[in-house]
């Protein structure tokens, strides 16, 4: 992909003020996926059980998600390679494999999107309350098709619209899908090689602004990009969740999610261990679970100091905390019991509310036995070899 610079590529640096937060636009409950995967012979197997007979196992991918996407928010979820944050997204998209099973719920306008059928999910759900942008725009380009032909076959097909739609209506939609994404209407007869990255880009997320959904759904959008396009990238979210619209980014980005975010959920091994306020997490207090702040330290801008260890394989957790492995600060009730993502304020579980739907902790929610910053009153932990305390107090 090309990244040359454009002078139709600037951003309006007009910033409204995002509107009062109010009820989600996307609510996950309880959220957990595991993967059906074929049994396994196992050691001792052979000669005794047969192959086939054994019990399936399953990859545990997400456990028990409970999150709120507001509306004017960017909410950037972030984790370790393999943590489950596409199969949250996809399971939010009602796009997960055969194998997958799900529990919980994940509602959006009404409609609980772990379990609507395929027909609910094409003609309610996609492009039209969550819109999708994509990974690398130049794979989900068509490079035959100009832009605009794009965005009118989009349109066409969103609105169920005959073959024999009038080209006016078509034509009129689409513009107003590329304005929306700041994409330049005398651009939209191009091909997309004829465009440079950050068209590209504009070119991809006004496809997924056809519908003008709500929820704009971001996995890993600046994969491969250089720094500046990264930045404009964005900064283009921001824009459209100003606007109004709830965006969730998923990345792996610390730096860009510092830059547009305005909470961050931290995921490992499948579980959100931290909600936080983006600000208090990147420049404030900062994080309060050790994994957390072993994300920050490993950042080459912070102490660039990776953390030791792999996660655990998510077809064999561990029975209590799935990092204690990895803590310098765990102790015996880690690995006894997994914590439950608790604020600080509240007495019970972040994720217990009145009446039937339980709230979604909103920031300052930890999943940990020992969570950072806690007060000294806490029993301190025996750091395992070096003294790594400092770091992290
Ligand atoms: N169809 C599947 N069958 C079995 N396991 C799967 C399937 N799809 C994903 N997984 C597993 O689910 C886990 C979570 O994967 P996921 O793609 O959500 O990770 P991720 O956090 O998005 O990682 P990355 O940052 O690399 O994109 C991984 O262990 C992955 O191997
Ligand atoms: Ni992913």
């Amino acid at each position: 992909m090309t990244t040359r610079s454009d002078p139709t590529e600037a951003l309006p640096t007009h910033r409204p003020s995002p509107p009062a937060p109010s009820t989600p636009l996307l609510s996950l409950r309880g959220l957990s996926v595991r993967f059906r995967m074929p049994a396994e012979e196992r050691d001792g197997d052979r000669g005794g059980r047969r192959r086939g007979t054994a019990p399936p196992r399953y990859v545990a991918a997400v456990t028990d998600a409970t999150l709120d996407l507001l509306p004017g928010e960017v909410l950037a979820l972030v984790g370790e390679s393999g943590c489950g944050k596409s199969v949250m997204a996809g399971a939010v998209l009602g796009l997960l494999p055969g194998n997958a099973e799900i529990a919980g719920a994940a509602m959006a306008g009404g409609i609980d999107l772990t379990t609507a059928d395929e027909r609910t999910l094409a003609r309610r759900v996609r492009g039209r309350l969550i819109g999708l942008v994509p990974q690398s725009p130049g794979t989900h380009l068509t490079p035959v098709r100009t832009i605009r032909a794009q965005l009118e076959e989009a349109v066409r097909e969103l609105h169920g619209l005959p073959r024999r739609t009038p080209r006016g209506r078509l034509r009129e939609e689409a513009e107003r899908a590329a304005d929306r994404a700041w994409f330049p209407l005398d651009h939209l007869d191009a091909y997309p090689h004829e465009l440079s990255g950050g068209l590209a880009q504009r070119a991809a997320t006004a496809l997924a602004l056809v519908g003008d959904a709500p929820v704009l759904l971001a996995d890993e959008p600046t994969t491969g990009l250089d720094r500046p396009l990264v930045e404009r990238t964005v900064d283009q979210l921001r824009l459209l969740a100003d606007q109004g619209r709830g965006v969730l980014i998923v990345t792996h980005d610390l730096a860009a999610a510092e830059r547009v975010a305005d909470r961050i959920a931290v995921m490992y091994a499948g579980r959100i261990v931290e909600v936080a306020q983006a600000r208090e997490f990147f420049a404030g207090a900062g994080p309060r679970h050790p994994y957390a702040a072993g994300l920050l330290d490993a950042l080459p801008s912070r102490a660039f100091t990776p953390i030791a260890g792999m996660p655990p394989e998510l077809s064999r957790l561990p029975g209590g905390c799935a990092f204690a492995a990895r803590c310098a600060h765990a102790t015996d009730v880690c690995r006894e019991g997994v914590p439950a993502l608790l604020t600080p304020s509240a007495p019970g579980p972040a994720a217990t509310g009145t009446g039937t739907v339980p709230a979604a902790p909103a920031s300052g929610a930890v999943a940990c036995h020992h969570p950072l910053g806690a007060p000294a009153a806490r029993p301190r932990p025996k750091p395992p070899a070096e003294d790594l305390e400092p770091v992290h107090d």
